[in-house]
């Protein structure tokens, strides 16, 4: 059954600031928001959501031009005073932590991050898991440090973007399916930590099946895929079988994770057919199984 409003009967989002589901909704208005890869592809549209709804936005990406490029085109619809642009690598600690520190001078305070930054590379594969999974946990870390309410931050939230292969294997990639499977452990346990340690952060992971961007290109190249390069009509299938998102839908459920205050270690996978929180058990003992007999 459809959400009713107890105060208002409104069916849509709305702002009565006194029912349940409003008093659990982040307001994003002032908020400040980082993002790293914001330079094109997905995390473009999330600093477009942000923007939209009325959130100042950090940009962080290892592209100087690309990023540049979108800081102009965002300051003539949005404003000079909206947006900010730092090139920093996410595998350097020194190029991150400066980021942060330039924002928090800049803006006074971090409420939300998005670890978004990510490449696809087989044959580099040490690469891929430095930017994939070491950026995400640097990124977490770091922006912690600004964030937590034992340091004098606001809390807020912190959005680590995975991939359906993050729940499942993708078998022209493995290096970056274990990089994404390796952003929904570490959020979910930092999620846990943020609790029990009463942070004020919230980290909730998205998932998204395949979006046209130009990460889908490398699937075309052996530059990137290398041995797995035979395999990837299995994955041309599978985007035929059921298509591909657009980045502007992946960046609605991104919105979702960022104001739901009720989310904390969470993970929203999206594909073709729509966005659905996905159920882990509490304990690994819980997870579906087959006794084996050992005698
Ligand atoms: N496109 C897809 O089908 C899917 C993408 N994802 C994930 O979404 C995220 C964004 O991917 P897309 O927008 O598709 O890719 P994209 O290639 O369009 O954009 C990625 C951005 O990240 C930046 N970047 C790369 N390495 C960096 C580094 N070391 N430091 C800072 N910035 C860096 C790039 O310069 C680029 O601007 C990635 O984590 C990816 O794994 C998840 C599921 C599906
Ligand atoms: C090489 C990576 C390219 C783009 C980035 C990305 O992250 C894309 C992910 C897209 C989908 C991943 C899906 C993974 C699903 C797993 O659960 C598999 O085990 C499912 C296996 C077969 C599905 C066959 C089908 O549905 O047709």
């Amino acid at each position: 059954m459809r959400y009713r409003c107890p105060v208002t009967s409104d069916r849509e989002e709305h702002k009565c600031d006194r029912c349940d589901r409003c008093l659990s909704v982040m307001d994003l208005k002032d908020k400040v928001a980082v993002v790293t890869g914001a330079a094109q592809g997905l995390g473009r549209s999330f600093v477009e959501i942000l923007l939209k709804n009325g959130s100042k936005v950090a940009l962080i990406d290892v592209n100087k031009s690309l990023g540049d490029e979108l800081k102009s085109t965002l300051d003539q619809e949005y404003g000079r005073d909206r947006t900010e642009f730092f090139t920093a690598d996410v595998t350097s600690e020194e190029d991150l932590k400066g980021a942060l520190e330039k924002i928090v001078k800049t803006f006074g305070r971090i409420d939300i991050l998005c670890n978004n930054a990510g490449i696809i590379n087989e044959k580099h594969w040490e690469k891929t898991i430095a930017v994939n999974l070491g950026g995400v946990v640097r990124g977490t870390y770091l922006a912690l440090e600004h964030m937590k309410k034992e340091n004098g931050g606001n809390g807020g939230v912190i959005i680590n973007i995975s991939s359906m292969a993050g729940l499942g294997p993708l078998p022209v990639a493995p290096i970056y399916t274990a990089t994404k499977h390796g952003v929904v452990g570490f959020s979910r346990a930092m999620a846990a930590v943020s609790k029990l340690a009463d942070y004020g952060v919230r980290i909730n992971i998205l998932c998204p099946w395949f979006v046209k961007t130009s990460l889908l290109s490398s699937l075309n190249s052996e530059d990137y895929i290398e041995r797995f390069l035979p395999l990837k009509a299995m994955s041309e299938t599978m985007i035929q079988k059921h298509g591909c998102l657009e980045a502007d839908v992946v960046a609605k459920a991104f919105l979702v994770l960022v104001k739901d205050e009720s989310k904390n270690g969470d993970a929203l996978m999206i594909d073709p057919e729509g966005a659905v929180f996905i159920s882990f058990p509490q304990k690994a003992k819980d997870l579906p199984s087959t006794p084996v007999n050992l005698e």
